[in-house]
Formats: C-alpha cells, sequence, structure tokens
C-alpha cells in the first residue's frame, strides 16, 4: 500500500479519505511514495528516489521544483480554484480595510476601553477614521484566473468599475467573466487608469517583479495596491519609497516579510487568504482525489508538470504509466517491448508538455518485472510504473 507523507497541516477531511482506502503515513518523508504539501519549500529538499507525486493543497506551486520532478517522472499536482472563495473574500476585506480606517478605529476604542465616558468621546475621536466607498472606484484586476475572476465579479457586485488584465486568458475563462468587465490588453493602461489594483498572478520567472519601479510610475496618485498573490511580484524596495511619498495610498499583502512588515501604510497579514475551514478541507479533498486516482489508475489531473490523462478506473488487467522525453520513435519502441511479451495493448493515451510526456496504457495479462525493466531501459524513457488493479 502507498505511503504518504505530510510536509504540512493538510485537512484531515482530506487525509481521512487515504487512511480509509488503506493508505499509510509515514513521518520520513525519503520513505514515502507521494508529498502531500502545503507551503513548505521544497526546493532545497532532495527528492528521494521513489517518489512518485506531490500534491500541492493550494494554487501556487512555486514552493516546488516542478520542472525538476518532471525530469524524474514525478507528478506535480495543484487544486486549481479550491481556496479562490477564501481568497477572494480576504481581498474584498483587505480592500475596505483600505477604503475605511476601521483597523484604527478599533485600536482606538481599545485603548479608551477603561474610560466611562468613551461613548461620548467615540462621536467627536470618529472624524479621524472616515474613508471613501468602493462603489464607484476604478479597480483594475491582473490576472483574472480562478481567484481573480472571482473578485472582479465581486467587485461588479459592489458597484466597483472593473478592468481586467490577462494576456493568457482561455476563452472559456473570458466568456464566463461578466460582461461589465472592461478587458484590456496593454497593462500599463490599466496603472494608469485605476483606483486600486489587485494582483492575482502565480509567481513564474515573467510576472517576477512585474510591479516595478517603473509600473509603480505610472499608476494613479494616492491608489492601492493589494496583493493576495506572491510577494516577489512585487518590487518592494521601490514600494516602500512610493508609500513613504505617499505616490501609492495604502499596500494591502498576505505576505509578511521583513520589508513588508516595516513598510508605512501598509496593512500586511500573515498569509491568511487560504485558511478557512472550507478552503483547507476543498484543497486536501482535490489534492488527495487526484492523488489517489493517479497512484491507484494512473490517471492525471490538474498537473502542472504533465499532460491530462483519463482512462478511468482500473479494474483488470493492469496499466503501464511512461515517463519519457517528448521525441519521435519514443511510442513505437514502447508498443514494441509489450507486443514482444505477448501482452495486448487495450487502451492507451498519451500526452506531452513541451519537453515532457507521458503515456499510460492498459493490457491485458500479467506484466512481468522483466518487461518493466525493458520498457525503463529504452532510450528517452525516464520511468515506468506498473499499476495492478486493488485486490
Ligand atoms: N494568499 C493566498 O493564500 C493565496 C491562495 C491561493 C492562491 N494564491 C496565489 O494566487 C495565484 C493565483 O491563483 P489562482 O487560483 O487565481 O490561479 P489561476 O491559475 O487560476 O489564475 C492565474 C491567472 O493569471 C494569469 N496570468 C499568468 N501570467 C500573467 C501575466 N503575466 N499577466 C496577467 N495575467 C497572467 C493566468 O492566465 C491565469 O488566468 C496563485 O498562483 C498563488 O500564487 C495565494
Ligand atoms: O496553504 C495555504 O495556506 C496558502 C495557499 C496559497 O498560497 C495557494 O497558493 O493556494
Amino acid at each position: 500500500m502507498y505511503r504518504i507523507h505530510c510536509m504540512n497541516n493538510i485537512s484531515t477531511v482530506g487525509t481521512d479519505r487515504l487512511a480509509e482506502a488503506g493508505y499509510a503515513f509515514t513521518d520520513d518523508a525519503s520513505a514515502a511514495d507521494a508529498w502531500l504539501v502545503r507551503s513548505a519549500n521544497l526546493h532545497e529538499i532532495e527528492l528521494p528516489e521513489g517518489l512518485l507525486a506531490v500534491a500541492r493543497a493550494g494554487a501556487g506551486v512555486n514552493n516546488i521544483p516542478v520542472e525538476r520532478c518532471a525530469e524524474r517522472g514525478i507528478v506535480v499536482f495543484n487544486t486549481p480554484g479550491a481556496n479562490a472563495n477564501a481568497v477572494k473574500e480576504l481581498v474584498i476585506c483587505g480592500m475596505l480595510l483600505a477604503c475605511r480606517d476601521v483597523i484604527g478605529g478599533a485600536e482606538w476604542v481599545h485603548a479608551n476601553s477603561d474610560d466611562p465616558e468613551i461613548a461620548k468621546k467615540a462621536e467627536k475621536a470618529k472624524k479621524r477614521f472616515g474613508g471613501f466607498e468602493l462603489a464607484g472606484r476604478r479597480v483594475g484586476v491582473i490576472g483574472l484566473g480562478a481567484i481573480g475572476s472571482e473578485v472582479a465579479d465581486a467587485l461588479i457586485a459592489l458597484g466597483a468599475e472593473v478592468m481586467g488584465y490577462d494576456p493568457y486568458l482561455s476563452i472559456n475563462a473570458a466568456w464566463a467573466l461578466d460582461r461589465r468587465i472592461e478587458h484590456v490588453t496593454d497593462l500599463n493602461q490599466l496603472l494608469s487608469a485605476c483606483d486600486f489594483v489587485t494582483l492575482h498572478v502565480p509567481a513564474t520567472p515573467d510576472t517576477r517583479g512585474m510591479i516595478s519601479a517603473d509600473a509603480i510610475s505610472r499608476m494613479r496618485p494616492g491608489a492601492v495596491l493589494l496583493n493576495f498573490a506572491r510577494d516577489v511580484l512585487v518590487d518592494e524596495q521601490a514600494l516602500a519609497e512610493a508609500l513613504d511619498d505617499g505616490k501609492v495610498a495604502r499596500y494591502v499583502t498576505d505576505f509578511a516579510n521583513p520589508a513588508s512588515a516595516n513598510m508605512k501604510n501598509a496593512i500586511v497579514l500573515p498569509h491568511l487568504g487560504a485558511s478557512t475551514g472550507e478552503a483547507e478541507d476543498n484543497c486536501a479533498v482535490m489534492a488527495v482525489g487526484q492523488l489517489r486516482d493517479y497512484l491507484e489508475n494512473g490517471n492525471i489531473a490538474n498537473s502542472v508538470n504533465y499532460g491530462r490523462v483519463d482512462l478511468g478506473p482500473l479494474v483488470q488487467g493492469a496499466r503501464l504509466a511512461l515517463f519519457h522525453q517528448n521525441v519521435q520513435g519514443v511510442i513505437g519502441r514502447v508498443s514494441q517491448v509489450v507486443a514482444d511479451s505477448g501482452l495486448n495493448i487495450e487502451n492507451m493515451s498519451n500526452v506531452s508538455r513541451g519537453a515532457d510526456a507521458y503515456t499510460l496504457i492498459e493490457v491485458t495479462g500479467e506484466v512481468g518485472e522483466d518487461v518493466q525493466a525493458s520498457l525503463a531501459e529504452l532510450p528517452d524513457v525516464r520511468r515506468v510504473r506498473v499499476i495492478c488493479p486493488a485486490s
């Protein structure tokens, strides 16, 4: 039976499903067949020989060496959309906190809690904590994926004007967006037009530092920046200067670090975006479901390094799961080895993503160790798994 190592606390709603299916849990990461992870940084950790999969209970995978895993035939999963509602709600909360001095007002009440005259004094003090409304403001949403699209829709419902920027948006995702969202193709246009700018893109080499000194200089004077995506998207030194001189009025971020924690006019949270019971359960259930489908059936859904393959549940025969380079001739050589061993191919799916490819073959007959070894020796093949139905 498969052994799972949890790198972080994962909701028991998910892990119970593994335990019920007979999976074992191990504290020894190097002895596990698969890892479940949230935000633990895996870049510096050695990937054990036997590791088959890493499932991220969350959206971002910048804490995982995705390409190194692909080279080793280790499938990396994430859970798209599973925590989007939680993040959306906190982003809207962050915007409202930037509009109204709720934090200052609550601190004032706390500081004056022993004063018997507090009710009277509050009526005088409150003018210090006034604000403005979100309705009618223009908000720029950068990245219109699971979270950005929900944020954009919620803002429309609150009466804001919304501009969206996402050069990689799929046609289906674009159709699903509220038609009142103005789609812009030039990031600078969004930056110069909006009172609020909110970031919802993954941290990749392309997006790192996208809110640069130049981008900040293009923002409207007194604009508010929200970052619930990743800290590395923002040039924090340039932002600190813009907050100091008032060019940017407020920075609301989910990423506390020595720079952000000391910024003037910043509201800095300790990575709370996905910290709701609902989001943690959703992510754990999705991560565990995908992991089981891969380990038990060889199917791959929502992987960030291998394409989608679905042959349904494995009920009889066996499956050969092959990870290989996406080059000519591999499938022919694999089919030859299978045919030479007397196995009959019942079903097969092959999918490539860039330089990496995955082929899942269902066969009748028993797959001997010699067949697995012959397949593993073929040129360009990285890993071969033989999956048998659960007895
Ligand atoms: N604060 C938190 O707790 C928390 C929780 C979940 C996700 N996140 C972060 O938010 C990010 C987004 O999450 P999601 O679930 O919406 O992911 P998603 O993959 O559904 O959406 C990301 C969107 O960004 C777009 N994009 C990529 N590069 C872009 C670019 N250069 N310019 C504009 N758009 C670009 C993509 O096309 C996609 O539509 C995650 O990668 C993660 O880093 C943070
Ligand atoms: O697990 C968390 O708490 C945060 C997850 C979040 O950053 C994500 O990328 O989904």
